[in-house]
C-alpha cells in the first residue's frame, strides 16, 4: 500500500515537472512572454486593509511579472498566501526598513497604501502628521532604489501626500511630474456606482480627494441621463461623503479597503497599460496640473502622460 502510494507520488511529481517545463516559455496563461513585457510592481503597506486585497488583485493581473509586497510587519504570511495563486507573477515579501531597497529595486510601478486610516469623527487631514512622515520616508527610498518608477499614492490625505512626494523627489533630483499620481479612482468608482450602479458608465471626477474638493462631473457622464439639479446635488454629496459613509459604517475599524483595493488595481492596470504603449488609456488622477491656478488638481489623464482636460 505504502509502496503503491510512493510510486503514485513519484509519477505525479514527474508529471508536474514536465508540466512546469512546458508552461515556462509561455509565461502568463493566455499571453506569450514576447507580447507582454516583464513588469515589476511593488506594494508598500501590503499587509494592511487595502494592501492585502490589492496584493491579491495585482497577483491576478497578467501584466505583472514580479510582485513585491513590503510592509513593516506581517508580509511573509501575505506573500506566502498570495504566492500560492497560479498566475503569471512571482511574489516576494519584504519586511522592515532593511528590506525596503530590495523590494523597490527594478520596480516599474510602486503603489503606496501605507499609513493610518481614519476613525469616525476624523477628517483625512487628521492623518497628516503620521502619514506625511511615512510617505516622506518611502518616497526617499523610491528616489534611491527605483527613481524611474511610476508612483501611485493612495495614503491620505492624498491632497497633501502627493505634493510631499513631489518635494521629496525634487530634493533628490528624480522628480518627473508625469510619473506621480494621487489615486482618486475610488471617487470615480463611487460616482459611477451612485450614478447608475453599472459597470459601463463613465463619470469624470476632478479636483482633489477630500470632502468638497471631490468634484464629480455628472453633466459629463455617459450615457447621458438628463438629471434634475437636485439629483445632481444629491449624487455629488454622496460621492463627496463616500469615504465618511464607509468610515462610519465600519465604526472604528478603519476606512474603505476592499473598494479601494479594486480602485487601486484599476489605476495600476492603467499605468501598466500606459507603460506597455496601449493607446488612449484615460483615468482621472490627482497630478501636477496647469488646469487651474492650483499646483495639483485631479483631472483626466491620457496614457498617463498628457493632461486632456
Ligand atoms: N486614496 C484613497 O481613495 C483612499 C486612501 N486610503 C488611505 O490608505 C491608507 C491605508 O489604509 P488601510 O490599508 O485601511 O490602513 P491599514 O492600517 O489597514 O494598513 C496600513 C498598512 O501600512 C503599514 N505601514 C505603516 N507604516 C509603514 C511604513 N513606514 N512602510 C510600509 N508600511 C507601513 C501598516 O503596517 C499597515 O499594514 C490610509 O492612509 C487611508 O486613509 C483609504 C481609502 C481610500
Ligand atoms: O475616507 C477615508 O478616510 C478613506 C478614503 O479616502 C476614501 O474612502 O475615499
Amino acid at each position: 500500500m505504502l509502496y503503491h502510494f510512493y510510486i503514485q507520488s513519484k509519477k505525479l511529481s514527474s508529471v508536474l515537472r514536465s508540466v512546469k517545463t512546458l508552461a515556462k516559455p509561455a509565461g502568463a496563461r493566455g499571453y506569450s512572454s514576447e507580447s507582454v513585457p516583464d513588469r515589476k510592481v511593488a506594494v508598500l503597506g501590503a499587509a494592511g486593509g487595502i494592501g492585502q486585497p490589492l496584493a491579491l488583485l495585482m497577483k491576478l493581473n497578467p501584466l505583472v511579472s514580479r510582485l513585491a509586497l513590503y510592509d513593516i510587519a506581517n508580509t511573509p504570511g501575505v506573500a506566502a498566501d498570495v504566492g500560492h495563486i497560479n498566475t503569471r507573477s512571482e511574489v516576494a515579501g519584504y519586511m522592515g526598513n532593511d528590506q525596503l531597497g530590495q523590494a523597490l529595486e527594478d520596480s516599474d510601478v510602486v503603489i503606496i497604501p501605507a499609513g493610518v486610516p481614519r476613525k469616525p469623527g476624523m477628517t483625512r487631514d487628521d492623518l497628516f502628521n503620521i502619514n506625511a512622515g511615512i510617505v516622506k520616508d518611502l518616497c526617499s527610498a523610491i528616489a534611491k532604489y527605483c527613481p524611474n518608477a511610476i508612483v501611485n499614492m493612495i495614503s491620505n490625505p492624498v491632497n497633501s501626500t502627493v505634493p510631499i512626494a513631489a518635494e521629496v523627489f525634487k530634493k533628490a533630483g528624480t522628480y518627473n511630474e508625469k510619473k506621480l499620481f494621487g489615486v482618486t479612482t475610488l471617487d470615480v468608482v463611487r460616482a459611477k456606482t451612485f450614478y447608475a450602479g453599472k459597470a459601463n458608465v463613465n463619470v469624470p471626477v476632478v479636483g482633489g480627494h477630500a470632502g468638497i474638493t471631490i468634484l464629480p462631473l455628472f453633466s459629463q457622464a455617459t450615457p447621458k441621463a438628463n438629471l434634475a439639479d437636485e439629483d445632481i446635488k444629491a449624487l455629488t454629496k454622496r460621492t463627496q461623503d463616500g469615504g465618511t459613509e464607509v468610515v462610519e459604517a465600519k465604526a472604528g475599524k478603519g476606512s474603505a479597503t476592499l473598494s479601494m483595493a479594486y480602485a487601486g488595481a484599476i489605476f495600476a492596470d492603467a499605468c501598466l497599460k500606459g507603460l506597455n504603449g496601449v493607446p488612449d488609456v484615460v483615468e482621472c488622477s490627482f497630478v501636477q496640473s496647469t488646469v487651474t491656478e492650483l499646483p495639483f488638481f485631479a483631472s483626466k489623464v491620457i496614457n498617463l502622460t498628457d493632461n486632456v482636460n
